[in-house]
């Protein structure tokens, strides 16, 4: 039998048998060549990146610099997208995909005339209908308001909530069907720094114990610094694809911000004094 090390150079591996490599996860998300038109304007230009499985990958940058464009891409419902986008392992917008990622817009959707229970019921009666599945359901509703922290609010009206407690309910939502890719639009904007604390903690333990990926898009830097992975967009582009670790060494900076905004002067300079032009 023959034993081969890695890093052992003088015993070469066997040329039948060479180790094999680790599998490379597939991305979650992978995309080459994406473009978006919304009206006459490109919004998003020709955009390559993967995202990994498992994690938290932060998706950063300015407003309007076509994050909630990227999102509604992924999952399947933005007009005139052209290129690759694959997701789960099937094209963007699948029928097959639809139980398979949870998505939060912006804007709550929930139904302001239904309590916090009636609106999670509502959903998982779409989710997983028939008499038979009823307990599953009052434990899936169960768990998904006590994970947003609404149990003590689960009778009231939705519309009598505040605005982050309306945003809790519609990540309720998202978390009844235990997506596999979960796609978040600014889900943080509006909580108080306790309730962002305890949100970003759920998203971890989504990622770690669920092991599901999650996409969550911010404009609020120091959220950066809790994902696993970043994409920081400016103008429909992506200027870095990193972990924030990563992308501060690179950058010589002590935060993502001071990176993002060191990155975007970098982009500038290049813009406006191209490599090899004369001035
Ligand atoms: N319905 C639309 N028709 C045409 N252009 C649009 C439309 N919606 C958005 N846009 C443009 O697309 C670009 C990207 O918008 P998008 O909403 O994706 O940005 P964003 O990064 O999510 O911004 P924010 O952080 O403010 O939500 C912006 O320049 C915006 O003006």
């Amino acid at each position: 039998m023959m034993n081969y090390l890695p890093g052992q150079a003088s015993r070469p591996p066997d040329q039948a048998n060479p180790p094999t490599p680790a599998p490379t996860p597939t991305p979650a998300v992978r995309a080459e060549n994406l473009t978006v038109t919304r009206g006459p304007r490109t919004v998003l230009h020709a955009l390559d990146f993967a995202v990994p499985p498992g994690q938290i990958t932060g998706l950063l940058g300015p407003s309007g610099c076509g994050k909630s464009t990227l999102m509604r891409s992924i999952v399947g419902t933005q007009a005139k997208v052209t290129g690759t986008l694959q997701v789960l392992g099937h094209p963007a917008g699948a029928p097959t995909l639809r139980s398979r990622i949870g998505y939060v817009t912006q804007a709550p959707s929930v139904y302001d005339d239904l309590t916090v229970r009636q609106n999670l019921a509502y959903f998982a009666a779409i989710l997983d209908p028939g008499r038979a599945a009823a307990d599953r359901r009052h434990e899936n509703v169960t768990r998904a308001i006590a994970d947003v922290d609404l149990t003590s609010r689960a009778d009231a009206l939705a519309g009598n909530l505040s605005g982050g407690q309306r945003s809790r309910v519609s990540l309720a939502v998202a978390l009844l069907g235990t997506p596999e890719l979960l796609v978040l639009d600014e889900p943080t904007v509006g909580l108080d720094p306790v309730l962002r604390r305890d949100l970003w903690a759920l998203f971890h333990t989504i990622a770690t114990e669920r092991r599901a990926t999650l996409l969550i898009s911010s404009h609020v830097m120091d959220e950066a610094e809790r994902c696993h992975r970043l994409l920081l967009m400016r103008e429909g582009e992506i200027l870095a694809d990193d972990t924030p670790e990563a992308l501060r060494t690179r950058t010589d900076t002590d935060t993502v911000e001071a990176a993002f905004l060191h990155l975007v002067d970098e982009a500038t300079a290049t813009a406006t004094h191209p490599k090899g032009s004369t001035r």
